[in-house]
C-alpha cells in the first residue's frame, strides 16, 4: 500500500516562472525508505511539503501523508522549535498522554542523556542536540512513516552515526518508512532502499539505492557522487 504517492506533479510559485517541481512522481510503500538527494534549490523542500499537504500541486495527483501515522523532522531544529520551551515538553508533544517514562525512552534512542536534557530550554541546547529532540518528537508515536528534511544537518559524525542508529533500528524493528531529504550521498547509502536524485525540479534518476550509487546513469548523478569524494 502507498503512504504517499505524487504523479506527475508540477509545481510553480506564483512569484516565479520556472517549475520548482516538473513532472515529478514518487511513491513511499509501507515499510520502504525513500531518499530525496539533490542540489540547493532542486526542489526538495517542496516535494515535500506537496507530500505532506502543506503546499498544493499546481497539476498532477498527489495522495498525501496521513498526519496521524506520519512523524516530521523539519530542516532547521533551532527554528522549528521554540526556544521557550523545555525539551520534555517538545517530546511530549509528540503524543498526548504520553508518560515520563515514554518521554526518558525516546530521549535515550536518539542517544540524548534525559536527566542531562530533560529539563533545559531549547534555546540552552546545541543545533545538533536539537535536532534529535526533534527527532525524538517525531518518533515518540511509533509512527508508520517519518517524513525529514536534512535530519542529520546540524549534527557531528557521532551524533549523525546515532540517528542513522535510531532511524535503521525504528526501521528494522517496526518497519519504519521513510521520506527523507539528504544532503550526504553516504547516509543515503546507509538509511535508504530507494533514492530520487533531483535537479532543476526534475527527477534525473530514481531507482534502487545501492545500483545507483554504484551504476548512476545521469550525467549529474555521476557529478553528485564524484562531489561527494571529497
Ligand atoms: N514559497 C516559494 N515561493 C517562490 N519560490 C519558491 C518558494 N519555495 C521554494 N521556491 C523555489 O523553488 C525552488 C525549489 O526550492 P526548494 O526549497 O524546494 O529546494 P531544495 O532542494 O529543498 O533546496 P535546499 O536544499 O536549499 O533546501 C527554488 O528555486 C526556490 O527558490
Amino acid at each position: 500500500m502507498a503512504l504517499i504517492e505524487l504523479r506527475n506533479v508540477r509545481k510553480v510559485f506564483p512569484t516565479t516562472q520556472t517549475p520548482a517541481l516538473d513532472n515529478v512522481s514518487v511513491t513511499v510503500h509501507e515499510g520502504e525508505r525513500v531518499a530525496v538527494v539533490g542540489q540547493s534549490g532542486s526542489g526538495k523542500t517542496t516535494l515535500l511539503n506537496i507530500a505532506l499537504g502543506f503546499t498544493s500541486a499546481t497539476s498532477g495527483a498527489v495522495q498525501t501523508a496521513d498526519p496521524h501515522t506520519t512523524g516530521l523532522v523539519f530542516q532547521n531544529p533551532i527554528t522549528s522549535l521554540d526556544p521557550r520551551w523545555k525539551v520534555c515538553d517538545i517530546v511530549r508533544e509528540g503524543k498526548s498522554g504520553s508518560s515520563y517514562e515514554e518521554v526518558r525512552e525516546a530521549l535515550e534512542n536518539v542517544s540524548l542523556d534525559p536527566d542531562v536534557v530533560m529539563d533545559r530550554y531549547i534555546s540552552d541546547i546545541s543545533g545538533g542536540q536539537a535536532q534529535r529532540v526533534a527527532i525524538a518528537r517525531a518518533l515518540i508515536s511509533e509512527p508508520k512513516l517519518l517524513v525529514a528534511d536534512e535530519p542529520v544537518s546540524a549534527v557531528d559524525v557521532l551524533g549523525k552515526q546515532y540517528i542513522i542508529d535510531t532511524f535503521q533500528h525504528a526501521h528494522e524493528e517496526r518497519g519504519l518508512a521513510m521520506l527523507i531529504v539528504l544532503h550526504d550521498l553516504g547516509v543515503a547509502q546507509k538509511l535508504s532502499d530507494t533514492i530520487v536524485v533531483m535537479h532543476e525540479g526534475k527527477i534525473v534518476e530514481h531507482g534502487d539505492t545501492q545500483q545507483v550509487l554504484t551504476h548512476p546513469e545521469h550525467s549529474y548523478t555521476k557529478k553528485l557522487i564524484e562531489a561527494a569524494r571529497w
